[in-house]
């Protein structure tokens, strides 16, 4: 559902932003426009400006230039409105709690201040997507670092915003919290029907949470568009990371009981993943595909354990290292998605691989990039 104040449903904000200033001796100029659904990594290295581009279009700092949110202006020229103002949620890097309420003080703490005052249906819906239930009564200091941020993811989704601004929620929890969590923030986007802006620096768990993604190097945005088209642009650098992968939506078709194994389809072919069970018959599902783990082949091998072989084309081929070149395949079948292929120079020399070839690509390993369940960890299977 969509949080809206008093039961009416809101419209979610999409983002028009271009925005420019300086933040002392660092300037700022970014320009992209965010899509009003699912979520919008804002990715770039440490001090690249991602905090000062996502607190300017919260309005608690101010640069020049625009911000509309949907059909709202939140800043151009004549205007700029105050934070509080703008229907949006804030989630910091630290959660910051009222720390003399309990959770549920907390939860309902926002939801009170809000116009329509407290929706009980959305506050069931937020207990239960968070597994809030058996926290209500606690006194915040007694929580672990990543109960608090789903508290504070609750009570930012009471204020009945239409876009959510993330920065960077999980840097300051250890591995095992930041997995608890993740699952979570990938069903928030969907369950709310909530856009997300989510800055990170962790390519990680932008593959498993963003849909579209905002590059950020040196205050400039320097690229925007779908996840998986960033992820495999030859032009910006992603494809020659040693663990380069591209991550690719795919259907849940099947399961196979004797053998554990999910079958889905992945652009009308079929692939193979350890899967939980046949309850995820249906769903939609991301597969992350490792440049490194995908060989070539003028013709499909049949005496091998890889499970997975997929028919592909040869888009293009870049170096990437020494001995190395990165090999970009699109998927046979509608929508010609792409993907990579790791192979030495030698190996593309012996098989004279050339743009336009049609070839075998074996998959060692595909991964799902997003958790089934909650809490469950990501499965691969060769
Ligand atoms: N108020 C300010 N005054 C002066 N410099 C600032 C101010 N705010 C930010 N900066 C500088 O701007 C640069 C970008 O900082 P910012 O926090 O936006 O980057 P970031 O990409 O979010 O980094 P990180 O991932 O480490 O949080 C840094 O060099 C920082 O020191």
């Amino acid at each position: 559902m969509t949080a809206a104040a008093g039961g009416k449903p809101a419209e979610p904000h999409g983002l028009d932003v271009s925005l420019r200033g300086r933040r002392g001796e660092f300037s700022v100029e970014a320009a992209f426009t965010m899509p009003r659904r699912g979520v919008t990594a804002l990715f770039g290295p440490s001090g690249s400006g991602k905090t000062s581009i996502l607190r300017a279009i919260a309005g608690l700092t101010r640069l020049e230039g625009r911000v509309l949110a949907g059909g709202d202006v939140w800043q151009d020229g004549a205007r700029f409105l105050p934070t509080h103002r703008r229907a949006l949620g804030y989630v910091f890097q630290e959660a910051s709690l009222f720390e003399h309420l309990s959770v549920a003080g907390n939860l309902v703490y926002g939801a009170r201040r809000s116009p329509g005052g407290i929706d009980q249906e959305l506050l069931l819906e937020v207990i239960e997507l968070l597994a809030l239930g058996p926290l209500q009564g606690r006194a915040v200091a007694d929580l672990s670092g990543g109960e608090r941020q789903r508290v504070a993811i609750g009570r930012a989704i009471l204020t009945h915003p239409r876009l959510m601004l993330m920065d960077e929620p999980l840097s300051g929890l250890d591995r095992r919290a930041k997995d608890e969590i993740l699952p979570f923030l990938e069903r928030l986007a969907g369950s709310f029907a909530l856009p997300i802006l989510y800055v990170s620096h962790d390519i990680g768990e932008i593959e498993r949470l963003a849909d579209d993604i905002v590059l950020v190097e040196q205050g400039r945005v320097t690229a925007s568009g779908p996840l998986n088209q960033a992820l495999t642009d030859i032009g910006l650098g992603f494809v020659r990371h040693p663990h380069a992968a591209a991550v690719l939506p795919a259907r849940v078709t099947g399961f196979d009981e004797a053998d554990g194994l999910a079958e889905l389809d992945l652009c009308g072919q079929t692939v193979f993943v350890d899967g939980s069970g046949p309850g995820e018959i249906g769903l939609e599902r991301r597969l992350r595909i490792e440049a490194s783990d995908v060989s070539l082949a003028r013709e499909p091998l049949t005496h091998s354990t890889i499970l997975n072989t997929l028919s592909v084309e040869i888009v293009a081929i870049e170096p990437a290292g020494r001995a190395n070149l990165a090999v970009l395949l699109a998927l046979d079948g509608p929508g010609r998605l792409t993907f990579m292929a790791k192979v030495t120079r030698r190996s593309a020399a012996r098989l004279e691989l050339a743009p336009g070839d049609r070839l075998f690509a074996q998959i060692k390993s595909v991964s799902l990039a997003t958790s089934p369940t909650p809490g469950r960890q990501i499965a691969s299977s060769t």
